[in-house]
């Protein structure tokens, strides 16, 4: 049986399209398409993604209404599970709407969308999402938002570091991030929400914003680890 990637598309999304395009051509399987008011997942997923976009047109918070959408249910039940979840950028904020990943993500601390490429610090290499990366390697990923400020009390900043749950940082001021950071872990391990968009990094086309090989050595990475589970 081939990878089954479940894409998960909320009114407003607009990565859904190159996340089932990046998981495509990294596993070479079919994303299957999932509509944000299903009640229910499809069988046997090997992972859930949740892209970037403007959910809800961000009404209210990024993410606060798509975490009370049908399909986040059933999204939270599989993590609970133990089936792996990506959020990238809105999905990252979804993520933690629903209470499956701490903190929030606030407006940038210089009130504007910031989309351009940065550098980020892999800090855990024990995730199925980071394995294939060096400790403390920098990989370069575009990031494009304007709510992508991570925002956890000093004591809940302590835990996930302590518990290595810390994935990436950013490597140069971006967001206004509390201790720069890009990309968080659950506790298990199995779900990783990052404001930088690998999605955007799978071809070697050089632009500001766009393009570059450590996208793709992302899902190359994840896709390996959950085709040999
Ligand atoms: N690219 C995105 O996913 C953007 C997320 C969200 N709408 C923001 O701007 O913060």
């Amino acid at each position: 049986m081939g990878f089954r990637a479940g894409v998960v598309t909320f009114p407003g999304s607009n990565c859904d399209r190159d996340m089932a395009v990046a998981l495509e051509k990294v596993s070479g399987e079919p994303a299957i398409r999932i509509w944000h008011g299903e009640a229910s997942l499809p069988e046997r997923l090997d992972l859930i993604a949740l892209p970037g976009g403007f959910s809800y047109g961000d009404y209210l918070r990024s993410g606060a209404m798509a975490a009370k959408s049908p399909i986040l249910r059933a999204v939270i039940d599989a993590a609970e599970r133990g089936v792996p979840v990506l959020g990238v950028c809105n999905g990252f904020q979804v993520l933690t709407e629903a209470g499956l990943l701490p903190g929030a993500l606030m407006r940038n601390a210089n009130q504007t969308f910031i989309c351009r490429t940065v550098p980020l610090t892999v800090e855990n290499t024990d995730s199925i999402f980071t394995h294939g990366f060096e400790a403390g390697e920098t990989i370069r990923i575009p990031v494009a938002h304007h709510d992508g400020n991570y925002f956890a009390d000093d004591a809940t900043l302590d835990r996930l570091e302590g518990e290595g749950r810390v994935a990436l940082r950013y490597g140069e001021t971006c967001n206004g991030s509390r201790r720069d950071i890009a990309g968080v872990l659950s506790a298990n391990g199995r779900v990783l929400g990052m404001m930088p968009h690998p999605e955007r990094a799978i071809e070697p086309v050089s632009h500001p914003s766009l393009g570059g090989p450590d996208g793709r050595r992302f899902f190359e990475n994840l896709i390996g680890a959950l085709a040999s589970a």
